[in-house]
């Protein structure tokens, strides 16, 4: 997949709080966005999977304008993800479902999946008994398991504990085995180092710097970005 926005912004009331020149995602390779609070990350993201709209711009798909058809393509996992009132295991499912996928591709995807996050004791709670990061474990889970192309994550491991993080970070880097990409929205710098190809800086809407990993993370161009990674601890 190739994902290619061009003058894409988002305004409300008149203010711009996404202003994209150019920007290219290409297939297999895991980027990582990071960048200040309110810098337009989440926007970014819920634009590009049409929860949100952008406002103008072009935004290409495989070199096709984003249709019903594409969105199919296309995962995400919101910063607060909804869980619909039923137990984990079938909110993990429910996406599969609808997509009219198999019982035996099903079972088989549950098998691989759930092997990365131990969710054992949650499979059957119902999801308005899980905690903060139990939730999160199973949004991820509910994403990762459609497959899709292309799949966002807006900081998928925020309430996640260190060894769920860990684990999470495993998975996230098997999605990306071969075709898929992925886009994740973090605020750790280390998750950063650990999992991305490419990172990509945002502030004030705007992409301020982007590059491999070790070119943005070691030795970036823009002085923000140089000042905040000094702040490293
Ligand atoms: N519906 C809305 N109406 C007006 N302003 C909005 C709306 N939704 C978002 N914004 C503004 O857009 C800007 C970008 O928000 P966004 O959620 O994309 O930031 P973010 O980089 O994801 O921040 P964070 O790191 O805090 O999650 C913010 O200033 C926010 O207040």
């Amino acid at each position: 997949m190739n994902l290619k926005l061009e003058n894409a912004y988002k305004e409300y009331s008149g203010v711009r709080v996404l202003d994209i020149d150019k920007l290219e995602f290409t297939e297999g390779k895991i980027y990582v966005i990071l960048g200040s609070n309110g810098s337009g990350k989440s926007t970014l993201v819920n634009c590009i999977a049409g929860f949100n709209s952008f406002s103008g711009g072009s935004v290409l798909y495989n070199n096709e304008c984003i249709n019903y058809k594409i969105r199919n393509s296309i995962s995400i996992m919101v910063q607060k993800p909804y869980l619909f009132n039923d137990t984990s295991l079938n909110n993990i499912v429910s996406g599969l479902k609808f997509r009219k996928i198999s019982k035996n591709e099903i079972a088989e995807r549950l098998e691989r999946y759930l092997s990365y996050l131990d969710i054992n004791e949650l499979k059957h709670k119902k999801s308005k008994w899980l905690s903060g990061g139990e939730r999160a474990k199973i949004a991820l889970l509910r994403t990762a398991i459609l497959e899709t192309d292309l799949t966002l994550l807006d900081e998928p491991t925020a309430s996640m504990d260190i060894e769920s993080t860990i684990n999470a970070e495993i998975l996230i880097k098997s999605m990306s085995g071969g075709k898929r990409t992925i886009i994740i929205i973090t605020h750790d710098v280390y998750q950063a180092g650990r999992i991305a190809d490419y990172v990509l800086f945002m502030d004030k809407g705007k992409v301020i710097e982007m590059g491999l990993k070790d070119k943005v993370l070691k030795n970036p161009e823009n002085n923000l970005v140089k000042q905040l990674m000094n702040m490293k601890i």
